[in-house]
């Protein structure tokens, strides 16, 4: 499970979440890279008549997650699995998470459209074409990627109750009209978004860097491990999106 800490949940601000979700930046980038070291492998995403029709990553992430939960993992409201119906119960004495989320919203699970948006729009823009037969190691690196991109996504929740707690007045009349338009205007800030693409940006192009001891001429022609451009472009496109797709689904559900 990622390792990208967070704020104790009782004393959540929007600036502990936006802190959080700027952490959680380093991880993402740094997965994206290690899944970089080998080619799209599109084999592992096609489904196989050896795992009962599932595909090499769908059968691992499910059979990692019931793991995961045995030792507590998903306990924890801050993680979303993406195979839910067969977890299994800890079998380690449960660690009491604060409750911060909204009962009857906390359960808003976009998964499946992680996965998807994973496989087949995420993973063609910053892998080599080809196939080296290495699955063991490409779907275990999809994992950290899936689960480190559905924390973040689904912070979202966190994100949506802060704001929700700091302009009430003005989320109740759009939420008790259900008005998506409305709650859509209220949770976005594009200078926040435009300094989230630019950091990430940055963030790339250093943690995407061959280094060396010795000062290399030729390295003029710098090449990162994931395209900077690519990272900037998955936030804008993808990550944000989503993110604000969990806030407004959280946002319709938090006056049930
Ligand atoms: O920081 C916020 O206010 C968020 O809601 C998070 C986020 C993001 O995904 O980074 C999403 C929507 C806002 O427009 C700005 C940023």
């Amino acid at each position: 499970l990622s390792c990208a800490s967070s704020a104790k949940s009782a004393s959540m601000t929007l600036a502990s979440v936006r802190n959080s979700l700027i952490k959680q930046e380093d991880t993402i980038i740094f997965c994206l890279i290690q899944r970089a070291r080998f080619p799209i492998n599109s084999h592992s995403y096609t489904s196989s008549s050896f795992l009962n029709g599932s595909s090499i990553l769908t059968y691992y992430v499910k059979h990692i997650e019931v793991i995961q939960s045995e030792v507590g993992g998903y306990a924890n409201p801050e993680e979303v699995p993406f195979f839910n119906y067969h977890l299994s119960s800890p079998v380690v004495p449960p660690n009491e998470p604060e409750k911060f989320l909204y009962p009857a919203a906390a359960s808003v699970n976009i998964s499946e459209i992680i996965l998807k948006t994973y496989i087949e729009k995420l993973v063609p823009l910053f892998t080599s074409s080809g196939d080296d037969g290495q699955y063991a190691l490409s779907v275990a690196s999809d994992m950290a990627c899936l689960q480190a991109l559905s924390r973040r996504i689904h912070y979202g929740r966190f994100v949506a109750e802060t704001k929700f707690r700091g302009a009430k007045a003005d989320y109740i009349s759009a939420i008790n009209s259900q008005d998506k338009a409305t709650l859509t205007k209220l949770i976005t800030n594009k200078s926040v978004e435009n300094t989230v693409k630019a950091r990430v940006y940055k963030k790339a192009k250093i943690f995407g860097q061959n280094v060396s001891l010795h000062d290399n001429k030729s390295n003029t022609t710098t090449k990162y491990k994931v395209d900077p451009l690519v990272v900037s472009h998955i936030y804008g496109e993808w990550i944000i999106p989503l993110t604000k797709l969990v806030e407004l689904e959280y946002l319709l559900r938090r006056l049930n």
